[in-house]
């Protein structure tokens, strides 16, 4: 796979804050990659960076090979991105703002490609009105075509779900998929990290201006040696605590159910243990960790993932 885009050794700062510390990133052609990290680690700087909206204070951006500073206009042709603000001139109905746009980038006659973001978006209904009169996820997924319109290789979604409901939500995600599946470059930032789980193929943690880690999503989760153990008996036994002992457990006795946290290692023995008690199981869960447990583990910032 040839490469999308290559970061080298950019900084930036704001005043005394580097909101980007030394980043260096490559993404391949045809990922799903995804860039995470809690609010205020630089993600948005570097998706800003990448668009030509922040300057870089050093390094070099180049995007299919080209720089995205000396070739400016090429580079920009071949990335379509949803910023995570919401800007619209008011005066033009949805169709006329994507319209405009194609010409932007000199395309005549976009209405065959208009009319299928307008349907994949679900705002065919909506084409002839103003941006003033949709709702907030609605302006969200106009912002979505209108970095659709030139068809470009490579899209980066920043935040695109913030505000947008289950249903719409799930139609974007089948939309973006298939966009990827016909060989379409990915980036997407998001809070929700059920989400990059279920689509990413490698993530970067980014956290204070650094990437902290990039890896393949496989890897990330199971660099966590976590297993949760959800058990309902029919009914307790008195020794339950005392065979546990030595193991992180909750014990819900009106529930009759049994939380343990687990290393794989300890599997093993711990359903030996269970076996013991010889108390009729009702149900049994194993969890695997999540991209979540990642998450906090790296950044301790769990209780801060979703805005
Ligand atoms: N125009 C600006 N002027 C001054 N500081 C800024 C500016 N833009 C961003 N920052 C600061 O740079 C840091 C990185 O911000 P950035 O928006 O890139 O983070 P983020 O990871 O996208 O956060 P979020 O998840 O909240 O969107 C933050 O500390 C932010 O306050």
């Amino acid at each position: 796979m040839s490469r999308a885009i290559k970061i080298e050794n950019v900084n930036k700062s704001y005043g005394d804050l580097q909101a980007l510390a030394d980043i260096d990133l490559e993404i391949k052609q045809g990922e799903f990659f995804g860039l995470l990290g809690p609010n205020g680690a630089g993600k948005s700087t570097l998706i800003g960076i990448l668009g030509g909206l922040v300057k870089k204070d050093s390094g070099q951006v180049t995007v299919l090979g080209k720089d995205i500073i000396s070739d400016y206009r090429k580079t920009k042709k071949s990335l379509g991105i949803v910023p995570q603000e919401i800007t619209f001139d008011p005066y033009f109905t949805v169709r006329e703002t994507l319209e405009m746009h194609s010409g932007y980038f000199g395309i005549k006659d976009n209405s065959a490609k208009i009319d299928e973001l307008l349907r994949a978006l679900s705002l065919k209904d909506k084409a002839e009105i103003g941006p003033r009169e949709l709702s907030g996820g609605m302006k969200r997924r106009l912002l979505i075509a209108k970095a659709l319109v030139h068809d470009p290789e490579i899209i980066v979604l920043d935040e695109p779900t913030a505000g947008v409901d289950v249903e719409l939500r799930n139609s974007l995600w089948d939309y973006v998929i298939d966009l990827n599946q016909k060989g379409k470059t990915i980036i997407l930032t998001t809070h929700y990290l059920e989400e990059a789980e279920a689509l990413c193929d490698r993530i970067a943690i980014m956290d204070q201006g650094k990437i902290i880690k990039i890896d393949s999503k496989e890897n990330l989760i199971n660099s966590i040696d976590k297993k949760l153990i959800k058990i309902q008996f029919k009914n307790l036994a008195s020794n339950i605590e005392n065979e546990l002992a030595e193991f992180q457990f909750e014990l819900n006795k009106t529930e009759k159910e049994l939380i343990i946290e687990a290393a794989k290692k300890d599997l093993d023995q711990i359903m030996t243990k269970i076996n013991n008690l010889k108390l009729e199981i009702v149900d049994l869960n194993i969890e695997s960790a999540k991209l979540e447990d990642v998450f906090i583990k790296l950044t301790n910032l769990g209780g801060e993932t979703d805005e």
